[in-house]
């Protein structure tokens, strides 16, 4: 049975990045993704934007909801300071499967737990099952007409306090127009947009930043 795009991404990373150093494993899945198959990691650019929110942010407990192959996973567990630990969210059995062996090549394994399962059933088990208070950071990452009922979802459940940070991913492409919507009109939210460009493509993204003012 042939490969599926996702194992060959993974494949170049064993091949020719760096094991234990998560700039080279980013930069090869980039070379790869740009200069042979595109595929739906944040990338290079936006890819500034997350680090320096995570950075901001400097979270305890970080959620990512849609792993993939697990690029923005290992973006995020790069910046987290001892102690510090990303939770991320993947439904499809492939895909977790490729982003587990990324997380273990980059060698952030430690700071990382992949839940693999809906987000919508996995978010409400996160304080009993996963002992999570609340939640520092989420980036949204997964079906973009998912990211509102999931937002409600993380208020019903009391995941969010004070200051938690949202960054959501591709609000122009392949857009999220409904989560704008909700999140700029929300007065519980502080909205700040930043323009980017859709990866390893010369089309105009953005990502949208909302911070729960509780
Ligand atoms: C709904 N609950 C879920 N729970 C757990 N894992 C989930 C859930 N839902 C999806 N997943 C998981 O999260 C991932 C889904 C990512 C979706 N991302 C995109 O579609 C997406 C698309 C483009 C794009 C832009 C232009 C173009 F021409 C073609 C594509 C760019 C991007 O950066 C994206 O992020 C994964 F695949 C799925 O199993
Ligand atoms: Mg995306």
């Amino acid at each position: 049975m042939n490969q599926s795009k996702e194992q060959r991404i993974l494949n170049f990373v064993l091949q020719n990045a760096v094991r234990g150093d998560p700039c080279s494993v980013l930069d090869t899945i980039d070379k790869y993704c740009s200069q042979k198959e595109w595929a739906m990691n944040v990338g290079n650019e936006k890819g500034l934007i997350l680090d320096k929110t995570v950075e901001e942010a400097n979270p305890s407990v970080a959620l990512e909801l849609g792993t993939y192959c697990g690029y923005s996973a290992v973006r995020i567990a790069r910046l987290l300071k001892a102690g510090a630990h990303l939770l991320t969210v993947e439904f499809n059995p492939e895909f977790a499967a490729i982003a587990k062996q990324m997380i273990e090549f980059a060698g952030v394994q430690d700071k990382v737990k992949l839940l693999e399962g809906p987000s919508e059933e996995i978010i409400p088990q996160l304080k009993k099952k996963y002992e999570v208070d609340t939640l520092d950071f989420v980036f949204l990452d997964h079906w973009k007409d998912r990211y509102t009922p999931d937002t409600i979802l993380l208020q019903e459940c009391n995941l969010l306090r004070k200051g938690s940070v949202l960054l959501a991913d591709n609000v122009i492409v392949p857009g999220a127009p409904e989560f704008l919507n909700y999140i700029r009109n929300n007065p519980h939210f502080q909205c700040t947009n930043y323009p980017s460009h859709l990866e390893y493509m010369k089309v105009e993204d953005a990502m949208e930043k909302a911070v729960f003012l509780g």
